[in-house]
Order: structure tokens, then C-alpha cells, then sequence
């Protein structure tokens, strides 16, 4: 255990047999905002879910907190936002069960679910990405952004200390764009570390404090704002 939220190195995932993240070395202290760039294909995806553990290393290490992913437990600590919605089981969930999901992972033995804390937590998420009108709604028939705005909100109901963040701006109009740079600027001011990925930063860009770019499943450059 450390307090390094990610430290990849020499990290290569391969995809019918070839390397799609090939020999890339990232370094994520507590409190950065990392935004990683870079054409379509270049392996940003495909980084984050290998930073979670989602992704097998076909070389290199990788860890979270200082442990690698396979023997990580304190999932709590990390939230992370996919790119759409899972489709599981064909069963219809509101959104407020959405979001309430994002609390599973702070539960154990030791620690019982608290009602009305989770739903305190839950209320708070759905106000910062401004769906608490839409708590009961189905959160398949919702328009894309809004359910990117609902995998947000399911991150921020977990409270973690790191978020990852897979095109949170994609298919999302700019007024949302821009609340979400509100929400994610409060997270920062409380010290919590953010990964993201993204074509355009927009209204994210004054919060990011460094940009990796990544090209054919290498990083190409490294700027610190
Ligand atoms: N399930 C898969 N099986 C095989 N190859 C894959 C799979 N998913 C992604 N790839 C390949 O891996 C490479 C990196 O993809 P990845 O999705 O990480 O890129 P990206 O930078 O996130 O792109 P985008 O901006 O389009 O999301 C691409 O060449 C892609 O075709």
C-alpha cells in the first residue's frame, strides 16, 4: 500500500496479438488531474482499463495504491466512469438504482450498508449532475449524455479518492460540459485525483494538470500545465 493512486510501468496490453498499449510508463500522484489525449485507436481505452485491473498486462506492472489490481481490495477508493452504459441482464434499472450502485463497493462485513447515508449520497450525486427529476426514470431510455451523466453520478454516490474517467464530455451538450467541469473542480478542491480521457478538454482543460498523449499505444508527449 502506498498513497501513488496509479504508477504503470513498461505497461503493454496486446489485442489479437498486437500490442495496443505498447511499453507506456504513467505515474499518477494523489491529486492530479491527468488528461490523456490522442487519435482514435491510439490506446486511451485501452490504458484506463489496464490502469483498473479491467485489462490483463501482456509486460510491464502496474499498481494501484501500490498494490497491483488483481490483489487490490479497497475498490472504495476508486471510481471509475465507462464509456456508455452496460446493457447487464436486460433489466430495466431507474437511475437512482444506478447511482445507488456506486455505493456497493464501500460495503463489507465490517462496514453494513447505512440507509441514510447512502441516500444521502446518492440525493448529492444526482443534484451535482442535475438528474434528481429524473431519479425514477429508466436509465436506458435516457438520451446518451444524460447517461453519461448518470455513470458520473454513480461515481461520485462512492465517494472514491480517484475518479477515471472515460470520455465523460463525449456526445454531451456544452451547458452539461461545463457543469461537469463545476463538479469535477469541487473534487479537485478536496484533493482527489482524477484520469481522464478526452478529444476536446473544453470547459475541463483549466483543471487538468497535466496532459499525456498517447500514439500508437505509446505516449508521444507529456506536458504539465
Ligand atoms: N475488444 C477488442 N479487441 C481487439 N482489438 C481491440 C479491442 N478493443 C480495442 N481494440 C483495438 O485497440 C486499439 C486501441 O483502442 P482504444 O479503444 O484503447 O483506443 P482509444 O484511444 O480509446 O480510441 P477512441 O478514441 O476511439 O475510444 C485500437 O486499434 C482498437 O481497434
Amino acid at each position: 500500500m502506498n498513497d501513488v493512486p496509479f504508477a504503470m510501468t513498461g505497461g503493454v496490453v496486446r489485442r489479437e496479438g498486437r500490442a495496443v498499449l505498447d511499453g507506456v510508463d504513467l505515474r499518477v500522484a494523489a491529486g492530479d488531474v491527468v488528461a490523456l489525449l490522442g487519435p482514435n485507436g491510439a490506446g486511451k481505452s485501452t490504458l484506463v482499463k489496464a490502469l483498473l485491473g479491467l485489462l490483463p498486462l501482456a509486460a510491464g506492472r502496474t499498481e494501484i495504491y501500490g498494490t497491483p489490481p488483481a490483489k487490490f481490495r479497497d475498490w472504495r477508493r476508486v471510481g471509475y466512469v465507462p464509456q456508455r452504459l452496460p446493457m447487464g441482464g436486460g433489466v430495466p434499472a431507474t437511475v437512482r438504482e444506478v447511482v445507488a450502485s456506486g455505493r456497493v463497493a464501500r460495503r463489507s462485513r465490517w462496514r453494513p450498508a447505512d440507509r441514510t447515508e447512502d441516500r444521502a449520497a446518492v440525493d448529492r450525486a444526482l443534484d451535482a449532475v442535475g438528474l434528481a427529476d429524473r431519479a425514477r426514470d429508466s436509465a436506458h431510455l435516457l438520451s446518451g449524455g444524460q447517461q453519461q451523466r448518470v455513470l458520473i453520478a454513480r461515481a461520485l454516490a462512492g465517494e472514491p479518492d480517484a475518479f477515471v474517467l472515460d470520455e465523460p464530455t463525449a456526445g454531451v451538450d456544452a451547458g452539461s460540459q461545463t457543469a461537469l467541469a463545476k463538479v469535477l473542480a469541487e473534487l479537485v478542491a478536496g484533493g482527489r485525483t482524477v484520469v481522464l480521457v478526452a478529444h476536446e478538454l473544453g470547459p475541463l482543460a483549466p483543471l487538468v494538470t497535466r496532459t499525456v498523449r498517447l500514439e500508437h499505444g505509446r505516449v508521444a508527449a507529456e506536458e504539465t500545465a
